[in-house]
């Protein structure tokens, strides 16, 4: 597998403007817009860093990944996940079946930006979600 770089870093938040005020007026960092991927019942919004990325991810749905995520996190929110960049995803994810490793999706999905994404279950990763992303 030829893993290119972190494509970005996935934080949830509990409120994206809220957030924003830390990442944007203290650190600096620019957010690139927002997104809502239904998909996934996000609203994510992206701060490039170097060659990489911040995905600041709000809830928009009280049953989704990141509404649960900050459930069990006290109510707080956390790094969810970090998503590793891929030269081709569908190749990645049988590389990643045929060693008998979990993946949570076993066909790529859509993700932010017009991404091809798809998650190794956090079993078989040592507890971290790792995402795995390909950008056209
Ligand atoms: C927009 C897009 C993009 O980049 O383009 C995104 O990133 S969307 C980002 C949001 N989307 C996603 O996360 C989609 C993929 N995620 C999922 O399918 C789910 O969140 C799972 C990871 C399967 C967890 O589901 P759920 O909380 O319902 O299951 P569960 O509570 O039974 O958890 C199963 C086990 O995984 C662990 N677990 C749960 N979430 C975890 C996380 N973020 N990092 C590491 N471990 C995690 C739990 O502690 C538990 O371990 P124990 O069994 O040992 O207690
Ligand atoms: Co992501």
């Amino acid at each position: 597998m030829d893993i290119k770089n972190v494509d970005h870093i996935g934080i949830a938040v509990v409120n994206l403007d809220e957030a924003l005020k830390f990442y944007e007026d203290v650190l600096g960092l620019k957010c690139q817009g927002s997104e809502v991927v239904n998909d996934q019942k996000v609203r994510v919004g992206f701060l490039p860093v170097g060659d990489t990325e911040l995905e600041l991810l709000e809830s928009t749905s009280e049953d989704g990944p990141i509404a649960k995520f900050i459930e069990k996190n006290g109510g707080r929110g956390g790094i969810q996940h970090i998503a590793l960049r891929v030269d081709n995803i569908e190749d990645a994810i049988e590389e990643i079946k045929s060693k008998g490793y979990k993946m949570i999706d076993e066909k790529p999905r859509y993700g932010a930006g017009n991404a091809s994404i798809a998650f190794c279950h956090p079993k078989s990763t040592n507890g971290i979600l790792i995402e795995l992303s390909e950008r056209k």
